[in-house]
């Protein structure tokens, strides 16, 4: 029996059909089914590539299949899955192994009759690959361009209306690129010059980032867990874009500072950083298991300013009026900004998903305006390329809140300033994540109505 492949269905079987993340599913197997070196990265490689290539592995398998895929069994589904991404994306793997390694793999699931129809499957698929020949030509661009880049289609029509077909492309190319690590100096600790130094003694390749003054990428490494610099706490791991936002933010020592949406803790522990962790930071969210991660997080870098806490942050304004110097709403968003560093994303979000978003984004940022004192800031951010998240909320949450002006977010970025009042990074366009950041002001006379 072939264990890498074993294990690479069933890993496969948690992220498809249990709704489980790869990274997450994938370190659980890896540690509980012990592999070798070479089969750890075999089954890595399987795992995020057949993850990746979701949708449009399934609409090649529905070329061979004389059936619903999903009257297929499950794992019988995956293994057919990885049978067609071995045989369209992988060269190295002989055809004849791979059609034998599924057909023995489903014997283990499923009775002979099943293994007689993978066998058919992947057998037909290497005899007559043209038949899965994708779409192109007048009429069938968008499609065509969905399923080379393996992303959903209706993603990409959405995107061409946005930005056209060229930038698509570019975006979607942008999102099957590999992501570099960046981390952020922990400069309650050290300076970027010492990390930079410590990680290359290390044996990692590094440099600064252009776009903070903190930010290093990081581009060859070994396991993070064996980055000494990370686990002694010198460095966070947080991505360029998202280290602007602190510095929009802009907190000064002292303060009392609410982080609304904050786990895992990337901006608050950066926030305390600014502040040299003299204040109070209060980092709120709905989620109890993950608020246990902004403490660890803090634990190691050493910071005592963060009080972590569970609270909606559509009270946070009842809970605090009027208290906060500065408050942060990153808000939950569709992540639409971050799908190269997240394989299963781009398969798991929904337009109708989406559409809900901007309400509950509207409402969070509705109460955090009450908690900001007179003449306090307030931030709103998120990690996605959408206006109907971005854009259309701060113009909405500005028409209702006459006591608030918008100041111009550019200006606060500390590398690379701007004119634009709401600040929006796109991946195709500034080689980044998709980030978006907008920047309020309280009027010193006015109470929120
Ligand atoms: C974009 S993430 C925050 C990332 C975080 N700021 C960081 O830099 O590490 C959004 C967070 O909002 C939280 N969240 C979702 N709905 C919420 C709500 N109603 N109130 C508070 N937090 C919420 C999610 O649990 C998630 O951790």
């Amino acid at each position: 029996m072939d264990k890498a492949r074993d294990t690479a269905a069933r890993i496969l079987n948690e992220v498809n059909e249990n709704g489980a993340y790869a990274n997450v599913a994938l370190a659980k197997y890896l540690r509980r089914f012990p592999l070798s070196d070479q089969d750890r990265r075999f089954v890595t490689e399987l795992v995020y590539g057949a993850v990746k290539a979701g949708g449009t592995l399934d609409w090649i398998l529905r070329r061979y299949a004389n059936r619903p895929l999903k009257k297929i069994p499950p794992m019988v589904r995956q293994i057919l899955r990885l049978g067609i991404y071995q045989l369209f994306y992988l060269d190295r793997v002989p055809a004849s192994a791979v059609c034998n390694t599924a057909v023995d793999l489903t014997k283990k699931y499923s009775h002979a009759g099943t293994a007689k129809f993978v066998n058919a499957v992947l057998r037909t698929a290497v005899r007559e690959p043209e038949r899965a020949a994708f779409p192109q030509g007048k009429g069938h661009a968008a499609e065509g361009l969905a399923l080379s880049s393996q992303h959903p289609y209706w993603l990409v029509k959405r995107w061409i209306k946005q930005f056209g077909f060229e930038e698509t492309q570019r975006l979607c190319a942008f999102d099957n690129e590999q992501p570099v690590l960046s981390v952020r100096t922990n400069t309650l600790k050290t300076n970027r010059e010492a990390l930079l130094q410590k990680l290359c003694e290390g044996g990692a390749l590094a440099e600064p980032s252009c776009w903070t003054p903190e930010g290093i990428r990081i581009y060859a490494h070994g396991a993070l867990d064996e980055l000494a610099p990370l686990q002694q706490g010198f460095c966070q791991v947080q991505d360029e874009s998202s280290m602007l936002v602190a510095h929009v933010l802009d907190p000064q020592p002292g303060e009392f500072v609410i982080d609304c949406c904050s786990a895992p803790g990337g901006k608050t522990t950066h926030i305390a950083a600014l502040m040299q962790d003299r204040g109070h930071i209060l980092a709120g969210d709905v989620f109890d298991h993950k608020l246990e991660r902004i403490r660890e997080n803090a634990a190691r870098l050493g910071i005592q300013s963060i009080e972590t806490k569970r609270i909606d942050a559509r009270e946070i304004g009842r809970m605090y009026p009027a208290q906060a110097d500065r408050v942060l709403v990153d808000a939950p968003c569709s992540g639409l900004g971050v799908l190269r560093r997240k394989p299963d994303a781009r398969w798991k979000k929904t337009a109708e998903e989406i559409a809900g978003l901007p309400n509950l984004q509207k409402e969070i940022l509705n109460s955090a305006a009450h908690a900001v004192k007179p003449g306090g800031v307030l931030v709103y951010s998120t990690c996605t390329i959408e206006p109907e998240e971005n854009q259309s909320v701060a113009e909405t949450f500005l028409r209702n809140h006459s006591e608030y002006v918008l100041e111009t977010a550019g200006q606060f970025l500390p590398c690379q300033k701007r004119d634009e009042a709401m600040v929006q990074l796109f991946p195709q366009r500034d080689g980044t994540d998709g980030f978006f950041i907008a920047r309020f002001r309280r009027s010193l006379s006015d109470a929120a109505r």
